[in-house]
């Protein structure tokens, strides 16, 4: 590990700058009892950051120390990060919980008389903090409030109320948009997909967890089981067109062409919406691929029932909040890291052997193309110029953020690359395996 040489607090990220690497001493990275109430000031030592009332003693303080772990090269405009909708730093510092509120100040460079700290404000009174407290709570007092890309019966609307029972789930035109509902509190979480068990990725999602500041606390994985649906009385033979989500158009895939429809396949942005479309626009030659729930609700007929390549068919969505939880280790925790490197994708078997080496299993890899940076040139005067794409590293891994082996492993990490954010520590879905029959 190496010494901290500086620490800097940008856009409320605790950035952790390092001298010289030293690769024997675990990071002090300990996820503390929570205690909201005292206010904290960070301050740093020569090869760790402590705090002094108590290491790390709220979400705040790991919000901050732990949320962006570190970064020698920082760069906030990595995906031309859209500023203007993205929380303040004064939203994550000045964070309040059962009237308790947090004050973390983290400017270690001296402050000027102007900026000179203030006695604190008169606080209002403090209940006691529960358990339901751990996990961030809404702060209007009311039903939570999920965003999720879609109308209702998407699909997201399903994965938002098994991750959220009983929340009040709002509708998104687009995955952007529930990012930014979060960030302006009109919600107070998204649960948006990231990758399906046949139809892969969903890339979008990915390149807007790293321009956006929310940090994930949770997953959940959603069986899907898809459905053909048309107006009453239309046959499969009068059909021209199918139209869906492309997750979902892919997804189906083979089974499409094996029921010997002769159709052009259209994306449109979710399969809900697509079949509210015909039936909005009374389409008689068109069906949509979407779930039974959308049916009923847009007064569709089931044409053909689980029409997805594979019955286990199944979607991982995030649960994202502003504020990160405070990782745990009395239940499995998965923890999603982003990182990149100057020198290209040689770093990459490095940062692999560094949870290996601790056995720590990675569950998900992904690259995407570096926003800032796609190519990178290296000339060689005898044989001409190599174009090197440039990535973006995301993984995720079995292990909380609260393990010393995952803070050693994190710490091994961050000499080999450039860039690393941690993303959020976790609880993974454990919930027992149900194939996509009887899900919405
Ligand atoms: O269109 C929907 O119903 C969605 O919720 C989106 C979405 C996706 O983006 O992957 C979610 C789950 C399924 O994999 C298909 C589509």
């Amino acid at each position: 590990m190496q010494a901290i040489s500086h620490v800097q607090n940008l856009n409320s990220y605790l950035i952790i700058r390092r001298s010289k690497p030293r690769f024997d001493k675990p990071v002090p990275l300990a996820v503390p009892p929570v205690r909201l109430a005292v206010p904290v000031r960070c301050v740093y030592h020569s090869d760790s950051v402590q705090f002094p009332n108590g290491v790390g003693s709220s979400r705040v303080d790991w919000q901050s120390s732990c949320a962006i772990l570190s970064s020698k090269v920082f760069s906030q405009d990595q995906d031309s990060g859209d500023k203007s909708n993205t929380s303040s730093a004064s939203d994550h510092l000045a964070a309040a919980v059962n009237g308790h509120k947090t004050s973390l100040d983290l400017n270690l460079v001296p402050l000027d008389k102007k900026n000179k700290p203030q006695p604190p404000a008169k606080q209002p009174p403090q209940k006691p903090l529960t358990i339901t407290d751990l996990s961030p709570a809404p702060m209007h007092g009311s039903q939570l409030r999920v965003a999720y890309q879609g109308v209702p019966g998407a699909y997201s609307e399903a994965a938002a109320g098994k991750a959220y029972p009983n929340c009040e789930a709002i509708p998104c035109d687009q995955f952007e948009v529930a990012f930014q509902a979060v960030e302006l509190w009109i919600a107070d979480r998204a649960v948006l997909p990231v990758e399906n068990s046949l139809g892969g990725s969903i890339h979008r999602n990915y390149d807007l967890l790293l321009r956006h500041r929310l940090h994930i606390v949770g997953e959940v994985q959603l069986p899907v089981h898809h459905c053909l649906l048309a107006l009453p009385g239309v046959r499969k033979e009068y059909l021209t067109r199918v139209i869906s989500h492309p997750q979902a158009l892919s997804q189906c895939e083979n089974t499409v062409t094996k029921l010997g429809l002769n159709v052009t396949r259209e994306a449109v942005d979710d399969t809900a919406g697509a079949a509210e479309y015909i039936a909005t626009n009374n389409l008689r030659d068109t069906a949509a691929i979407a779930s039974a729930r959308a049916a009923e609700l847009y007064g569709l007929n089931v044409l053909a029932d689980g029409i997805q390549d594979d019955s286990s068919n199944v979607t991982r969505f995030v649960m994202l909040a502003r504020d990160p939880i405070i990782p745990r280790t009395d239940r499995p925790f998965k923890t999603s890291i982003v990182f990149a490197h100057e020198e290209g994708t040689s770093v990459l078997f490095k940062v692999l052997s560094a949870f290996a080496f601790r056995n720590i299993s990675l569950t998900k890899i992904e690259s995407r193309p570096h926003r800032n940076r796609p190519i990178r040139l290296v000339d060689d005067a005898n044989v001409g110029t190599a174009k090197h794409f440039e990535y973006m590293f995301y993984v995720d891994f079995e292990a909380s953020m609260a393990e010393v082996r995952a803070q050693n492993a994190l710490a091994e990490v961050q000499e080999f690359t450039s860039f690393l954010r941690v993303l959020g520590s976790y609880p993974m879905d454990m919930t027992p395996w149900c194939p996509s029959r009887g899900n919405p």
